[in-house]
C-alpha cells in the first residue's frame, strides 16, 4: 500500500495541513493536539489520509480526535514506518544471544563439574532456580535468569559510566574542587600508596560531595524510568487518572532554585557546610529534593554498590593520574611516584 503513495500527493497533502493550520479564521477547525499530530508525522498522516479517506480533516469532537489517534498508532505499528521496531526486535536479538551464550557457558562448566566454575550472579541464579518451585504459567527459568542478568547489566553500565563522565568534566572545569579532592586524597591515603582501598572511602568526605553534587546536576536518568499509576490520585494539585504514564524530571527537581542555592553551580560544599539547608540530603529516596535513584519500592536497587563503585573509581583515578584538558601545559600525568609493586 506504501508504494501507492505518490509523492505529490504527500507533498499536497502536507501542504494542506501547513494551510490548515494557518487558518486564523477558522480556529475551531484545528486543535492543538492534531496541530501537534500533524506536524510531528506529516508523512504519516498524508498516508492516514489516503487510507481512510477525509475522515482525519476538520475533526473537532474529542471522540473523533480519539479515534485519530487510534488509527495513527495502529497504522504506525503496522507499517513500521520508521524502522524503529526492526531495529529494536534486531538489538533484543543480539543482547539475547550474548547472554545465552553465557548462560549456556556456565551450564556446561556445572555439566562437567568444571572446578573454575564461576560463583557470579548468574551462577548464584543458576543454583536459586534449580530449586524453585516451577510455576506452570510463569516464564522458564532461563529466560529469567538471563532477563535479570541482562537488567542488572543493563542499569549498571551506562549510569555509572556516564556519571563518572560528568564528575572528571565538572573537576576539569572546576580547578579548585579538584586540587581539594586531590589535597584530600594526600591527607588520608598518601602518595606512597598505589591503590585507595573500599575501607578508605569513609574517610574521604569531599569526593563523596563531588559524586552527589555530581548526581545533582547530572542525573544518570534525568526522567527516571516511566511509572504508571494504578489508581487515580492527586499530585500537588494535579489529578492524575488510572492508567497514567507518569515522568518525574529529576533535573528539574534537583536544580529548583527554590531549594538550592546556585542551583547550576558545582558545589560539593554545599553538602558538607554546616548551616547548609541541603547539608543532611542524602541519595537514598528519603529526600525528594534529591533523588538520582528514584524513591519508594522501585528506586534503584544498586544505590549502596553504585555509590560504592564510583567512589572506589574515582578516588584511585584521582589518586593516581593528574586529569587535564588538550589545552593544558604538558604536564605528568602520574601522580605517584613509581613504586614497587
Ligand atoms: C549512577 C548510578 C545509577 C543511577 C543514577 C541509577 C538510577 C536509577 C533510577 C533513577 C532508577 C528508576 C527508579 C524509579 O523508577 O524510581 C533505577 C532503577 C534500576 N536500577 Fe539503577 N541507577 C544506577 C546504577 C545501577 C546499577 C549499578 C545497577 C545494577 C547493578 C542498577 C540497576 C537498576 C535496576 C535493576 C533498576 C530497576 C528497578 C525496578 O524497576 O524495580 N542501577 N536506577
Amino acid at each position: 500500500m506504501l508504494s501507492s503513495v505518490k509523492e505529490s500527493e504527500v507533498e499536497a497533502s502536507i501542504k494542506e495541513m501547513y494551510d490548515l493550520c494557518n487558518d486564523n479564521d477558522n480556529k475551531s477547525r484545528v486543535a492543538p493536539v492534531e496541530m501537534r499530530i500533524w506536524f510531528g508525522d506529516t508523512t504519516l498522516t498524508a498516508i492516514m489520509r489516503i487510507v481512510v479517506g477525509e475522515r482525519f480533516l476538520g475533526v473537532t469532537t474529542p471522540s473523533e480526535m480519539e479515534e485519530n489517534e487510534r488509527l495513527q498508532k495502529t497504522i504506525r505499528k503496522f507499517f513500521d514506518l520508521d524502522g524503529k521496531e526492526k531495529a529494536m526486535k534486531q538489538t533484543a536479538q543480539e543482547l539475547d544471544g550474548f547472554m545465552e551464550k553465557w548462560l549456556e557457558d556456565h551450564k556446561l562448566k556445572r555439566i562437567y563439574g568444571d572446578e573454575k566454575v564461576e560463583n557470579d550472579f548468574m551462577g548464584m541464579m543458576l543454583s536459586l532456580l534449580d530449586n524453585a518451585e516451577k510455576s506452570p504459567d510463569s516464564y522458564g527459568s532461563d529466560t529469567i535468569n538471563k532477563a535479570t542478568c541482562l537488567a542488572l547489566i543493563l542499569g549498571g553500565t551506562d549510569t555509572t559510566a556516564v556519571t563518572l563522565t560528568w564528575a572528571l568534566s565538572l573537576l576539569l572545569n572546576n580547578r579548585r574542587v579538584l586540587k581539594k579532592a586531590q589535597s584530600e586524597l594526600d591527607q588520608h591515603i598518601g602518595r606512597e600508596r598505589r591503590l585507595v582501598k573500599e575501607s578508605d572511602l569513609k574517610k574521604l568526605v569531599y569526593l563523596q560531595a563531588i559524586v552527589k553534587e555530581t548526581l545533582r546536576l547530572y542525573p544518570a536518568g534525568p526522567l527516571a524510568v516511566p511509572h504508571e499509576s494504578t489508581q487515580d490520585c492527586t499530585v500537588g494539585g494535579y489529578r492524575i487518572p488510572a492508567g497514567t504514564r507518569v515522568f518525574v524530571n529529576l533535573t528539574k527537581i534537583q536544580r529548583d532554585p527554590r531549594v538550592w542555592t546556585n542551583p547550576s553551580q558545582f558545589e560539593p560544599e554545599r553538602f558538607l557546610t554546616n548551616g547548609s539547608s541541603c547539608k543532611d540530603f542524602d541519595v537514598r529516596g528519603q529526600n525528594f529534593e534529591l533523588i538520582p535513584f528514584g524513591s519508594g519500592r522501585r528506586m534503584c536497587p544498586a544505590v549502596s554498590f553504585a555509590l560504592q563503585a564510583m567512589h572506589l573509581v574515582l578516588a584511585n583515578l584521582l589518586h593516581a593520574f593528574e586529569i587535564t584538558t588538550p589545552s593544558d601545559e604538558p604536564a605528568t600525568c602520574v601522580r605517584l611516584p613509581d613504586l614497587p609493586t
